[in-house]
């Protein structure tokens, strides 16, 4: 199985990449300047010419609060953008999965969001997510739209990262305790992508294997418990800590407004893929060990 990915540095692209190998899967990442996602006939034109069996779309615009100044770019990219990977994918007979956000939901919700449930963006961000799903549909059928959330790994940029720089830095973090989600490990999230990747080929005409799944870390909870974990986990392996001080959304103003509970239901994907990922906790316990291991070497050798 040979799977193109849309993204090239990011932390779902480089998870695919790593995973790959264990699947006995073969990947390719496809990036700018060759693929942007800002100008559609590139799209096409670079998955083409490598070519391969399935498309996971894992590049998007993610800058949550900057994409309150840059709406054009980041519907551009996360709307017309996934548009035009599913389109390719399309033109080529293959299937695509394309990777989506909590971020789509309002968090008005007292219960997990499932997938049918209606979305109501709060920001820029989710509405430029959300106009590439409905890209996805309209372009094709032969899709699985794959909503996760509160993604970290030792890749990129994320939560899990940045908790452990300021904790170099302060003894005490203020963080909302009010916003609540469940943390996914993009090397999980890859896992789980390749199944699903595997069921698109060997049913290629199921329709039920197809459609929009929820599919995030097992559990949940709030940043503010989050950063807790990361500290406590960190300090066991003699890494930074800080004391996490509680605070209301209120008390930390940003420009775009975020979900107060986008906990997902992934009911249905357990119940069609058979994918469930591990509790956010175990996983947590070893990208933090893998991140302080990497910082220690850096510092070694710098
Ligand atoms: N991060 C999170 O917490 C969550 C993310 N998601 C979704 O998961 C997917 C993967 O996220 P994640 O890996 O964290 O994202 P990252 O921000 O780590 O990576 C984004 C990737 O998109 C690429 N990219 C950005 N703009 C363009 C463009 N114009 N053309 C081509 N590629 C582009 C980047 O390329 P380059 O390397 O060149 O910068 C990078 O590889 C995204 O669809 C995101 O919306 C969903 C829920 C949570
Ligand atoms: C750094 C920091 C953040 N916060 C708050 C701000 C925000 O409400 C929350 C999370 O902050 P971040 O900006 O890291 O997270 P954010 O960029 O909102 O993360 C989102 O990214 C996009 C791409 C998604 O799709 C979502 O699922 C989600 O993961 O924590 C604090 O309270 N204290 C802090 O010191
Ligand atoms: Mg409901």
């Amino acid at each position: 199985m040979r799977i193109l990915v849309v993204g090239r540095e990011g932390q779902v692209a480089r998870s695919l990449a790593e995973r790959a190998s264990s699947h006995g899967v073969s990947v390719t990442l496809l990036g700018r300047p060759d693929l942007d996602l800002a100008a559609p006939a590139s799209v096409i034109a670079a998955l083409r010419s490598v070519g391969g069996d399935v498309i996971v779309n894992a590049g998007a615009y993610t800058a949550v609060d900057q994409a309150e100044r840059e709406p054009e770019l980041a519907k551009a990219i996360n709307g017309t953008g996934a548009g035009a990977v599913a389109a390719a994918a399309a033109a080529m007979a293959i299937p695509v999965i394309q990777i989506s956000t909590d971020y789509v939901f309002d968090g008005a919700a007292p219960e997990p969001y499932r997938e049918d449930d209606q979305p109501a963006p709060l920001g820029i961000y989710g509405a430029s997510k959300l106009l590439g799903e409905q890209a996805v549909i309209a372009a094709t059928d032969n899709h699985v739209i794959l909503r996760t959330a509160w993604i970290y790994s030792p890749f990129g940029k994320n939560f899990v990262k940045t908790m452990l720089r300021l904790a170099r830095e302060r003894d005490e973090i203020a963080v909302v305790s009010d916003q609540i989600g469940s943390p996914t490990s993009a090397l999980d999230l890859a896992d789980g992508i390749m199944m699903v990747c595997r069921h698109l080929l060997d049913r290629p005409d199921d329709p039920a294997l197809r459609g929009t799944f929820h599919m995030t870390g097992t559990g949940s909870a709030s940043w503010a418990e989050f950063a807790a974990a990361i500290f406590e986990q960190s300090a066991r392996l003699g890494g930074p800590s800080a004391r996490v001080r509680p605070i209301e959304t209120a008390a930390y103003p940003t420009p775009a407004r975020r979900p107060a509970q986008s906990q997902l239901d992934g009911s249905r994907l357990a119940a069609i893929h058979k994918v469930v990922l591990p509790p956010w906790r175990t996983s947590l316990e070893n990208c933090v060990g893998r991140l302080l291991s990497e910082h220690s070497y850096q510092e070694r050798s710098s």
